[in-house]
């Protein structure tokens, strides 16, 4: 294998189950990190704090771990330095101030454009320099580049670092691109862009991160499927009878307005982290946990989904979202949709999985909601206190969490709704939850693939949602305005009843103390 060419052969730990991921670790030698768009906001508020929480608990060793800044802005190493102090902070640092001004030293910064060589050539020999100077431990060389930019300049970069900045090392190694989402605006321009990066990079070195996979209690999804007899016969269309999975954050686009306009909720939320979310919850068991396995699964439940049907949709748009002096007054676009999505299976025919999304609404939080069907032959007649009903809340403060109907303590024969419940933050009091983009960077190192979105996965995404933003792109579908700080349209209470979810009327949940 000639230099600068991928490297896949010399690495063992591909072949790896996930959940053994001590395999993973063997890789040494010297690793840059390389956050492209490193002036930016993504980078400041996400790549570099989770790079330093992974830095605060040993995994970027300063011996044999540099991180390079590129972006086009002209700044020095300390300019850069002093843009990101203030973002990082860490409650698993023994001493803080010392560990950030440790890590900042770990930064260099290069200035260049996205299309052009010269900054590329410019990188590599900062890149290289850093190597050679690492050169007296043997081992191979790895790079990272993270790609926290926007996809218009992902082909051009991507050459750009296919031609000038690949790893060299004799040693073995790796060269490795992580993207961030959007990845396209439809199929076809998906598709393409895909097919760009495909040309320059092979599957196994590209990363499409979706953070929401980083979450804790994403995570916790196939363990909780698969690892417990309970769910195991309950988990399907006999017993379930409609799954809801929600978004809901209580502010709205903030100075995002341009962006998110071009984008809407559709594709800023659900096309991605809800639909990722469901094909956790609605996949076959895998053969394996070895990412190939999983994502196999996924690709099932993608393809498996029928096509969207207009009357299954409710969007909205919130009021003053056209204040923005970067939103076109006349906008079109949604920032609140109710989507339901029908699985054409064996185990899910029937069920209406109902993706809801929404800014500027009245709380934020994000979970999963498993309503089971009601009790045949009830004989406490207690089906108006309410179903059956899982909850996984993936934030804030994470639960899950089971309504149930139980015996009211007393003398008389009365029923109420209870629940069994896991708070995590009662259940695990001295354990730090990981920040998602710290778990999936990690990952990355690591080269574990499992919680990364593979190309057919996401062609199979757009594949779903490409007719629906078609309608809505021209005009053919319309938002309907709410308040801000609603619930949002309450056309979509009213789709999700007409789908079967049954409101809990009267549960009042008592939080545990200690
Ligand atoms: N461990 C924990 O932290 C636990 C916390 N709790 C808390 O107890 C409270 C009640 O729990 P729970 O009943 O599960 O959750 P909620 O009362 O928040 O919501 C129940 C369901 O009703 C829907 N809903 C709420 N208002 C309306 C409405 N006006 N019209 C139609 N649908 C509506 C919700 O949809 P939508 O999501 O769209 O609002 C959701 O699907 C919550 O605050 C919960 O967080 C309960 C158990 C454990
Ligand atoms: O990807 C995105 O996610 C955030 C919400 O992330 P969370 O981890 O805070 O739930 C959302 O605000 C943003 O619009 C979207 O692009």
């Amino acid at each position: 294998m000639g230099s600068g060419e991928w490297c896949l052969q010399k690495r063992d730990s591909f072949k790896s189950d996930s959940f053994s991921i001590n395999e993973n670790v063997l890789e040494t030698g010297c690793l840059s990190i390389i956050v492209l768009g490193a002036s930016g906001d993504l980078a400041k508020k996400k790549t570099f704090p989770a790079l330093f929480h992974l830095y605060c608990q040993g995994f970027l060793p300063p011996d044999e771990v540099h991180i390079f800044g590129y972006a086009r802005t002209k700044i020095s190493d300390d300019e850069l330095r002093n843009r990101i102090r203030g973002y990082l902070v860490s409650d698993r640092s023994a001493s803080p101030s010392e560990d950030v001004s440790k890590f900042l030293q770990l930064i260099k910064y290069v200035s260049g454009s996205y299309d052009a060589a010269e900054g590329f050539q410019l990188l590599d020999r900062a890149i290289a320099a850093h190597e050679f100077s690492k050169s007296s431990q043997e081992g191979s060389s790895r790079r990272l580049f993270y790609l926290a930019l926007p996809p218009s300049v992902y082909p051009s970069v991507c050459r750009m670092i296919r031609q000038y900045c690949m790893n060299k090392s004799d040693l073995g190694g790796w060269t490795r691109i992580v993207v961030e989402k959007p990845f396209g605006k439809d199929l076809d321009s998906a598709e393409q862009l895909s097919a760009q990066i495909g040309e320059l990079f092979e599957e196994p070195q590209i990363y499409r991160i979706d953070h929401y996979l980083g979450k804790e209690l994403v995570q916790n999804l196939l363990v909780l499927r698969f690892a417990n007899r309970l769910f195991l016969p309950l988990w399907n269309r006999d017993n379930i009878d409609n799954v809801q999975i929600v978004f809901r954050e209580d502010f709205g686009t903030e100075g995002r307005g341009g962006y998110f306009d071009e984008y809407g909720i559709i594709r800023d939320i659900i096309q991605n982290h809800l639909l990722q979310v469901l094909c956790l919850v609605a996949m076959e068991k895998p053969v394996s946990l070895k990412p190939e396995h999983i994502r196999d699964e996924k690709v099932k439940v993608l393809q498996s989904v029928l096509p969207i049907k207009d009357e299954e949709v409710v969007l909205g748009q919130y009021e003053g979202y056209t204040d923005d002096p970067t939103v076109p007054d006349h906008s079109n676009t949604p920032t609140f949709a109710t989507v339901i999505l029908r699985i054409h299976n064996e185990r899910w025919e029937g069920v209406p999985f109902i993706l809801k999304a929404g800014k500027a609404l009245n709380s934020r939080k994000a979970e999963i909601r498993v309503q089971f069907k009601d009790v045949p032959g009830d004989i406490f007649k207690c089906k108006k206190q309410g179903r059956n009903e899982f909850v996984i809340r993936l934030q804030p403060s994470e639960a899950m969490y089971m309504k149930l109907t139980v015996k009211q303590p007393g003398l008389e024969m009365l029923t109420v709704q209870s629940e069994l419940d896991l708070s995590y933050r009662q259940r695990y009091q001295n354990v730090t939850i990981p920040e998602a983009y710290e778990r999936l960077i990690l990952d990355t190192i690591r080269g574990d693939q499992q919680h990364f979105v593979r190309r057919d996965e996401l062609k199979a995404a757009w594949e779903i949602f490409t007719p629906l933003l078609h309608g809505i792109d021209n005009g053919e579908l319309k938002p309907t305005l709410y308040q801000p700080g609603s619930r949002g349209p309450a056309e979509a209470d009213e789709l999700s009843a007409k789908a079967g979810y049954v409101q809990t009327h009267g549960y009042i949940w008592i939080p545990p103390t200690l």
